[in-house]
């Protein structure tokens, strides 16, 4: 990792990051690599085996899709681009069936492959297209949002939203490679940048104390996209992502943590359509998961307090509306975290170390909700 004097310094020099992800199978293992200019290395990544690539891409980031495939065709593969719909209307059966009509029309067999471009909607979708095309194809993610270079396309999980949900369909299929492309980050606006702080908040909180202590310092150098605190919490947020699901890829234990914030976050993007950005729910989702650790004397009041501060501090939201709990609590059984009728929270028993609450009793919930309900 490359720690660095935040305050002015750029990253712009600094050699690329390699940060590797190890599974039980030889397949489950790959590496994300952190830089600029890393297209060059997709040929290599895709392998000589390959000879179709679909280049996966929101309508949004057709320059950058079509510029994946021009560098694809130019090296010899056949490469075709998958234009879907942006954001969370992507995560949907019928762009995933579409993806699935374009591999078919054009004979891709299983030693063919699938690029996904874009931000963690596309590493979604796309990573399910090739979870089940032929039940399972190589697939490479490019990340192009700060939320998905962190978490998204890094871990293996992908799926689609169905109207009872998000994420309710899906499978785990570890991708072979994922170029983190900071040269991406130029164009990404200021509230998709924010959006995926919560995530790397939620590293902090959850692994990585030290991201907390650099956010709290250097407030302004987070959010410049050349910055070189933000490199660094990028490969931090990584590192804290790679070590959990070297761990426990498919979830049977551990894994969970990765879902701090998420039980109320998922819960509040159903509720709001999704037009909430994901890292905003999640990051009230923190807040009352920790006002819950704080309920049962799991969390100390200085910890529950500095969710609030580091929060805030990014303008990340904090409180969501009281007369949405029903509604809310309807959400939260379907959380995959659910065993039967017991509600599970993944909560702290202090900054790093995430633990699980288990909660029979819903009135413990609405009580810890009354403290963040606006
Ligand atoms: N599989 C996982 O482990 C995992 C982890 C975290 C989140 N997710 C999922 O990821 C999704 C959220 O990802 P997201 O925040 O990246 O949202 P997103 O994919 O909806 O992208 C956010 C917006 O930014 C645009 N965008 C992306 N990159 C850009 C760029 N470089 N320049 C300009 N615009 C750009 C997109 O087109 C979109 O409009 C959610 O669906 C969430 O459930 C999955
Ligand atoms: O990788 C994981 O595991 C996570 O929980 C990361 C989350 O940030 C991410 O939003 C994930 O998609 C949530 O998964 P889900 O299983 O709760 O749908
Ligand atoms: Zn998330």
């Amino acid at each position: 990792m490359n720690t660095v004097n935040p305050e002015t310094s750029t990253e712009a020099a600094t050699p690329n990051t390699v940060i590797k992800v190890t599974g039980v199978l030889p397949q489950e293992n790959y590496e994300v690599v952190v830089g600029r200019g890393l297209l060059a290395q997709l040929p290599a990544l895709l392998g000589e085996r390959v000879k179709k690539v679909l280049v996966i891409h929101p309508r949004a980031l057709r320059l950058t899709g079509d510029t994946v495939r021009d560098e694809l065709e130019a090296a010899g593969f056949t490469a075709l681009t998958a234009e879907i719909p942006d954001a969370e209307e992507g995560k949907h059966i019928q762009v995933a069936s579409f993806c699935w009509e374009v591999l078919g029309k054009n004979d891709f067999t299983r030693s063919d492959a699938i690029v996904a471009v874009g931000g963690g909607a596309v590493t979604d979708v796309g990573g399910f297209v090739a979870a089940t095309w032929l039940r399972g194809v190589k697939l490479v993610n490019i990340p192009t949002s700060l939320l998905g270079m962190v978490d998204a396309a890094v871990g293996g999980k992908t799926g689609i939203n169905t109207a009872e949900g998000k994420n309710l369909v899906g499978a785990f299929h570890p991708p072979a490679g994922v170029l983190v492309d900071l040269d991406t980050l130029a164009t990404l606006p200021p509230n998709e940048l924010i959006s995926g702080m919560a995530e790397v908040i939620k590293c902090g909180f959850i692994a990585d104390p030290v991201i907390l202590d650099l956010i709290e310092a250097n407030p302004e150098a987070v959010k410049d996209p050349a910055s070189a605190v933000l490199r660094e919490l990028i490969e931090r947020a990584i590192a804290v992502k790679a070590a959990v699901v070297s761990a426990d890829l498919k979830e049977s234990g551990q894994r969970e943590i990765l879902n701090y914030g998420h039980t109320l976050g998922h819960a509040i993007e159903l509720v709001e359509r999704y037009s909430w950005r994901h890292g905003a729910a999640v990051s009230v989702g923190m807040m009352f998961a920790a006002e819950l650790a704080r309920s049962v004397g799991r969390l100390s009041d200085a910890d529950a307090d500095r969710h609030r501060t580091i929060l805030d501090l990014l303008g990340l939201p904090l409180s969501y509306r009281r007369d949405r709990w029903q509604a809310l609590l309807d959400g939260m059984k379907r959380d995959k975290k659910t065993r039967g009728d017991l509600l599970r929270f993944v909560v702290l028993d202090g900054i790093g170390r995430p633990g699980i609450l288990d909660v029979p009793d819903q009135s413990l919930l609405f009580a810890a909700y009354q403290e963040i309900a606006s």
